[in-house]
């Protein structure tokens, strides 16, 4: 029947109640998805820059991802345990000067803490002489005034609260050096005398190694044992017991079988093609975790240059304390003295031998040049890898040297993949952006255990599996990744490169 007509034409209902609000009945319906998150647009690259990563990028005031976590509460908690170091450290001074010193230290902390706690926009960082303080000052006026700590990308934010803590000292008299983490570090790694004389028992001794398929075997396990060595991480795992530990250490062939599975994207064959088949060229490291996953790395680069796969490898670590555990200069000299000469860890003389003799070739390598560790301003940036031709050059023509480049742990993989909301199936090679695409480029893998929101590289499905089974499963560090890409290596490096 036709309805009464208005004088405009609407439609007019005779005494039509209006409902309160609407309730749609959905039945045959496709059930609602409960992806993680929609799938978000990816951004124009000739837009792409430290604001605007290539997909959304996370932010401290997105309370559905980790970043709100850390900016809003694992930061300080960090701050003050750092505070909580310092003054430990002020108690056992006894000279006027320096007491001062550390106390002004301690003062511009608890700004530091002010700062963050009420969400003050982002300052340039006071000019402490060092290298990479015009680094991070032109980025801040170029693309962050007016930013505050939670609505700047959390990779930015994060990494530049770890850079004011350092001016807290770099700008005193007698404490520019000092790591509010070290003791923290030492501490951890006193604690891994498990794992430690698991491999060094079996390594000290220059591997005999039948042949190829032994060689290959090998390098499986250790590769492994090297990416799950990057569970250990301070920033996360601050009340751990011993027997956490060594639960998270654990070497044994069984447990590596079990942990396989939960390697979601795995480039692991792909790597050792390119490790078999380049023979003798440089291999880089690039650091993330001090203490064990350090091990890992050195007992990994160790079997490289007895195996015959690399020459030379060069590790690269931060110049302060970054990031809480990540491996400074210090930490790299620490763990190889304390292997050659330290009481740190109690065990049988058999043991304690057999890490002496890993500390002491370590020492002779580097008298050899046979492994090197530097200290590039860049990695202490507040810039992804993205941005690595771009910012660092000289950088960029250093690792095209390579026959490979890993990338360790989860900052890393966060900063080659411009931590954004890209879809967990995005190719590596795409997701990595110029250190993939620009001519010259190394080739790279990337060994994680995942422990933060952006996922790259998986096969289609996987994600949407997770996300509805464990919810935790983007932060835990129980899953991780191996993703590799080919570079453009055999071309020469083009500096006026733009994606
Ligand atoms: O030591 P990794 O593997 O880089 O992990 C560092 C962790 O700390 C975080 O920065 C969180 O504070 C995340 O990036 C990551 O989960």
């Amino acid at each position: 029947m036709a309805q009464p007509q208005t004088p405009n034409g609407s439609v007019d209902i005779p005494n039509a109640s209006i409902p309160s609000s609407v309730q749609l009945r959905l039945n045959n319906m496709p059930p609602r998805s409960r992806s993680y998150m929609a799938e978000p647009n990816k951004i124009d690259a000739k837009y792409v820059n430290p604001e605007s990563p290539p997909f959304p990028a996370f932010r401290g005031y997105h309370t559905f991802s980790f970043a709100n976590d850390v900016m809003g509460r694992r930061l300080p908690t960090i701050l003050g345990k750092a505070i909580e170091d310092t003054i430990i450290t002020l108690n056992q001074l006894s000279k006027e000067d320096e007491i001062l010193d550390l106390l002004a230290c301690i003062e511009r902390m608890d700004t530091l803490m002010d700062d963050l706690k009420s969400n003050k926009k982002l300052t340039p960082i006071p000019d402490d002489g060092a290298g990479d303080i015009a680094i991070w000052n032109k980025e801040i006026a170029k693309y962050f005034q007016g930013k505050d700590f939670m609505s700047a990308p959390w990779i930015f934010a994060e990494a530049y609260k770890y850079r004011r803590l350092h001016s807290c000292f770099s700008i005193s008299k007698y404490f520019q050096d000092y790591d509010v983490f070290f003791r923290q570090k030492c501490d951890t790694f006193a604690r891994s005398s498990h794992a430690v004389f698991e491999l060094s028992t079996r390594f000290a001794e220059p591997s005999k190694i039948p042949n190829d398929d032994a060689k290959k075997l090998i390098f499986m396990e250790l590769f492994q044992v090297c990416l799950w060595g990057n569970s250990t991480d301070l920033s996360l795992l601050i009340d751990m017991s011993e027997e956490d530990i060594k639960n998270l250490q654990s070497t044994g062939g069984d447990q590596l079988a079990a942990t396989q599975k939960n390697i979601l994207g795995n480039d692991i064959e792909k790597v050792w093609n390119q490790l078999k088949n380049n023979k003798n060229g440089r291999i880089d490291f690039v650091l993330d975790n001090a203490g064990f996953e350090l091990f890992t790395d050195l007992v990994l680069a160790d079997f490289l240059i007895q195996a015959g796969l690399a020459d030379q490898v060069k590790f690269h670590g931060k110049r302060f304390a970054w990031f809480v555990s990540d491996v400074t200069r210090k930490d790299w000299e620490w763990l190889i003295n304390s292997a050659c000469y330290g009481r740190l860890f109690k065990g049988t003389a058999e043991e304690l031998n057999s890490l002496r003799a890993l500390g002491q070739r370590w020492k002779r390598y580097e008298q050899e040049g046979k492994i090197k560790y530097e200290e590039h301003p860049f990695w202490i940036s507040g810039y992804t890898f993205f941005h690595l031709l771009e910012v660092s050059p000289d950088l960029f023509l250093d690792l095209h040297q390579s026959k490979l480049v890993f990338f360790k742990g989860d900052l890393n993989h966060r900063k080659l993949t411009y931590d954004c909301r890209a879809p967990p199936t995005t190719p590596f090679t795409e997701a990595i952006g110029t250190l993939a695409s620009a001519p010259g480029a190394p080739p790279v893998c990337s060994m994680r255990t995942i422990k933060s929101d952006v996922v790259v590289g998986l096969p289609p499905g996987v994600a949407e599996k997770l996300d509805k089974e464990e919810k935790d499963w983007r932060l835990s560090g129980r899953y991780s990744v191996i993703l590799m890409s080919d570079g453009r290596p055999d071309e020469d490096v083009d500096f006026d490169y733009t994606p």
